[in-house]
């Protein structure tokens, strides 16, 4: 990742003494963004020179020549051609480079005609950063791509997030403690930070471990005030009032956000949705290591394959890959709001004709909202309008195919009309076009061709009888074709030469012969007629007035019809922007659908079940499987033992805390990981693997399952163990669900059993979670005895004839060993080794080494000392350090009292 730089267009005049008109031209661009890699169009190439070229051309591989001179130094060149110029902007926006686009503002006959030695205009035409990429080439198809601003105000921080490709915009106030969650979740590509947030102790390691590439903003951007006047332009509105109620924090990361788009696209305009303001609470918390350990949208080598996401995307659309990613990414809370995602599901299942119709229908589709997106930035081709136009006609299409299926029901039931849920009811509305919209997508399905060129440049993308102007100059041209073929002919009867007419953009037509035919021509051409143009090393080239007057007409007439269609594309493009709105809606009823439709689809290839949720605190899930597992077993044609889980808060009907023995090997983590799963799963609105599952919503999701040493912040894994563990101990809630992977074994024996047993008591007694709590220290299968609410499970393995069998069967009951030397020898350690440590397994077992007094403890309830000092901040001292008294308003210096108060 690059270091954190600022990129802020710079007002500085730079000195362009004894510079080439063009060179001073690139030179006072460049001096605007310094700091991003500057590509100059000239004719068909990008240009990027001096200290930029020299980067480039080591980044793309590119060759370092030189053209003229500055200041008496040679100017270092590179280039690209402009037909190829995403695949080299992608490269370098990958290795973290910033590029301005700089393109020629009018034709070059243009400028021509201000003088020979006038230059063309220029400008940055945008500035392209990884957090604001719109270009299918650049994008990953399938994830999404956002753009966070962080700020605070009055001791509160928000967090903004865009999705410039898609128009999303969500924004969030969030505890310091739970920036780890948000980030994570978000997964920004680029994150522009208050410059005070980045000094930040607790902020920046967070930023630098899931905030992309940092942009540090200076503070003058983060005043709320000029934030919200920004907004105001962004949105096209007088008041931000319509979108619902902000506070200062969250305009001033909206009002980042702005600036930064106002930057980046150079001043154009992009349709987005308006800010969508996220109630934390709404959703189930997942801290990042979370996350991470669960390998929901990618493993811990940083890979789709094998992650939770790819083993459930059934969807056929990007869009909805992108839908079912947020949605694992961030699930629900509320029941009913779980509960109306699953009638969605639920209604779909039984109806597999129906499914695959509309599977089909959407496989086809293109993606629409990055198309959009790129029209109203005013990129975009012929080929994105087409894009739009199918997607307006397959989402009628959709809807009807559904329609039919509500309708068909209430013929074949008699009486009232079964329900249909209310998701799909709301999936059809947005579905159906407006009037306005279905003219529009009429006029462009009239006026665009099936196939349009890639390039707008190339014309020929607006169907013949469209317009009528446009095909009188089509006409022209064509004709005129027509008549130079025709001179072509008559000049090669006249003189007897095999006369031919050929076309470059440098001579416009022209004759060319052979020297020898040249010479013959010259030798017959009395009346002068044939003027010599241009002699090559065997050619010899020719013009007549006649051809010349020709070829003025014929550039003229394709000119005009070129500039025509251009002129249709921009009206047709602003009628889309202008319907933007309705289009975006469509694409997430589809988006919508998608979803549901993949995840009916995978249950009933697996045999999923709708899960049971409300607001108990159960936990109890019949026959479950882990998603990836058995979907890797399966297609190694291996089964995967179905196992049960019975967790209750409350304790009134099961256990609050299962402890999870069984030998190396036998399956507790995947048992515990695999809870942990579907309750992502349920909580997202998804069918689940099992055979019933009843939730009682979850709160907190935290993990504890073998973390990996961070070197880079210099802690071990027994320290990383100890963070995670103390996260959850200090955060957890009745509501939250844990599951705890063999915590304190990265530390001596003793120790690790202490921690464990401590931990274990005041999960049990104070936190009163559902936890999943695996260990290899057999002792602590006592405390059964001692807990109430405490049971036992373990993992089963057989010795049969020195062969370990794995049952991985989850059962009532402790293990009493955990066949690790077994395992040792299974995993091909050398014998003389494994034979070794039997011997000194059997020596230690006899001692009795591990043989403590632990019936004697008092139970953790009885021996809790009183609380020692805490040495962590509180929540007031985190409030006080997060703000600069310096930027504070007395109106915001007055929240903050009232702020600090609410904490007391
Ligand atoms: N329910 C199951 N059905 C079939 N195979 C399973 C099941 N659970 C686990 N396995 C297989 O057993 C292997 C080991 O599982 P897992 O890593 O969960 O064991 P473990 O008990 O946590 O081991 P250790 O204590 O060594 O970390 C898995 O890779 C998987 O292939």
């Amino acid at each position: 990742m690059n270091a954190p730089q600022t990129l802020t267009p710079d007002a500085t005049v730079p000195n362009v003494e004894g510079a080439t008109p063009v060179m001073a031209q690139y030179i006072q661009l460049k001096a605007q963004y310094p700091d991003a890699l500057l590509l100059m169009r000239m004719g068909d190439f990008y240009e990027i020179f001096f200290e930029d070229a020299v980067i480039a051309s080591a980044a793309l591989s590119l060759a370092l020549t030189k053209r003229g001179q500055f200041q008496g130094k040679d100017i270092p060149l590179a280039g690209v051609p402009a037909h190829a110029a995403d695949a080299y902007i992608a490269k370098l926006i990958r290795l973290g480079h910033r590029v301005a686009v700089c393109d020629q503002l009018e034709d070059p006959a243009e400028a021509k005609k201000r003088g020979s030695k006038a230059i063309v205009k220029r400008g940055i035409t945008r500035v392209v950063t990884p957090g604001t990429l719109t270009e299918d080439t650049l994008l990953e198809e399938r994830g999404a791509n956002r753009l966070v601003a962080l700020s605070s105000r009055g001791g509160v921080l928000a967090l903004a997030a865009v999705e410039l490709s898609t128009g999303d915009v969500e924004v969030l106030e969030v505890a310091p403690e739970q920036l780890g969650v948000q980030l994570s979740a978000l997964r920004p590509s680029e994150s522009l930070v208050a410059d005070r947030l980045i000094q930040d102790e607790a902020i920046y390691p967070l930023l630098k471990m899931y905030g992309g590439v940092i942009q540090p903003q200076p503070a003058s951007l983060c005043d709320p005030t000029s934030g919200e006047a920004r907004l105001l332009k962004l949105y096209g509105v007088s008041t931000l009032d319509g979108f619902g109620a902000f506070s200062p924090a969250e305009v001033s990361a909206l009002g980042l956000l702005a600036a930064y788009i106002d930057l980046t696209q150079a001043g154009k305009i992009p349709t987005l949705k308006p800010p969508a303001r996220v109630i934390s609470n709404n959703y189930l918390a997942i801290d990042a290591a979370t996350r991470n350990s669960l390998e929901i949208d990618r493993t811990q080598q940083g890979k789709r394959e094998g992650s939770l996401i790819s083993a459930l995307d059934m969807t056929v659309t990007s869009g909805g890959c992108r839908l079912l990613l947020n949605r694992l990414a961030r699930p629900l809370y509320n029941p009913a709001d779980i509960n109306a995602r699953l009638d969605t599901i639920e209604w779909l299942l039984p109806r597999r004709t129906l499914r695959e119709t509309l599977r089909h229908l959407m496989r086809s589709l293109s993606d629409q909202a990055r198309a959009l997106s790129r029209l109203s930035l005013g990129r975009g081709s012929a080929r994105d309008l087409c894009v739009i136009t199918q997607a307006l006609t397959i989402s009628e299409a959709l809807a009807s195919q559904l329609n039919d299926a509500r309708h068909q029901e209430h013929d074949d039931l008699a009486g009232d009309p079964p329900a249909i849920p209310q998701e799909i009811d709301g999936i059809i509305s947005a579905l159906v076009p407006s009037l306005p919209l279905s003219q529009l997508r009429d006029k462009l399905a009239r006026a665009v061709v099936e196939e349009p060129p890639l390039k707008l440049s190339d014309g020929g993308f607006i169907r013949p009888g469209f317009n009528a102007d446009l095909d009188e100059a089509r006409a022209l041209r064509d004709d005129s074709r027509q008549i130079i073929l025709a001179l072509e002919q008559r000049l090669a009867a006249e003189t007897g030469i095999a006369i031919r007419i050929k076309f470059n953009n440098v001579l416009g037509y022209f004759i060319e012969l052979s020297a020898k035919l040249a010479e013959q021509l010259q030798a017959q051409d009395t009346e002068r007629q044939f003027i010599h143009r241009q002699s090559l090393a065997n050619q010899v080239r020719f013009v007549t007035t006649e051809l010349i007057e020709l070829d003025g007409r014929i550039q003229r007439a394709a000119q005009q019809g070129q500039a025509l269609e251009l002129d249709i594309f921009e009206q047709l493009r602003e009628e889309v922007r202008l319907a933007a709105a309705e289009i975006q809606g469509g694409h997430d009823a589809i988006c919508a659908l998608d979803v549901a439709v993949a995840n009916a689809c995978w249950a009933e290839d697996w045999d999923a079940v709708r899960p049971v949720v409300d607001d108990s605190l159960r936990l109890e899930i019949s026959r479950g499987r882990h998603p990836v597992v058995a979907a890797a077993l399966k297609s190694q044609g291996k089964p995967f033992t179905p196992n049960d889980v019975d967790l209750d808060a409350s304790g009134a009907h099961a256990a609050r805390l299962s402890l999870v023995t069984g030998p190396n090997m036998a399956g507790k983590s995947t048992y515990l990981r695999q809870n942990a799963l579907l309750i992502i799963m349920a909580q997202a609105g998804l069918f689940v693997p099992a055979k019933s599952m009843h939730l009682g919503v979850v709160d907190k999701l935290f993990s504890r399952v073998g973390a990996g040493d961070d070197l880079a912040q210099g802690r071990s894994t027994f320290m990383m163990e100890m963070v995670e563990t103390a996260a959850i101990l200090t955060q957890a809630s009745e509501r939250s669900f844990i599951i705890l992977d063999e915590i304190g074994r990265g530390t001596a024996t003793y120790d690790g059993l202490a921690i464990a047993w401590a931990s274990a008591e005041n999960l049990h007694e104070v936190i009163k979670a559902r936890t999943l709590f695996a260990t290899h220290y057999h002792e602590l299968s006592r405390l059964e005895e001692r807990m109430k609410h405490l049971n036992n499970l373990s993992l089963t393995a057989h010795e049969h004839n020195g062969e370990l069998i794995f049952l991985h069967e989850a059962r009532k009951g402790s293990a009493d060993r955990s066949y690790g030397v077994q395992v040792a020898r299974l995993a091909g350690m050398p014998p003389a080794v494994v034979s070794r440590a039997r011997d000194i397994l059997t020596r230690l077992e006899e001692e009795n080494q591990t043989q403590l007094k632990l019936d004697d403890l008092p139970l953790f309830s009885a021996s809790r000392t009183p609380e020692p000092a805490s040495f962590a901040p509180s929540k007031v001292e985190t409030m006080l350090r997060s703000v600069n008294p310096d930027d504070l308003s007395p109106k915001e210096a007055l929240e903050l009292i009232y702020n600090l108060h609410k904490l007391l």
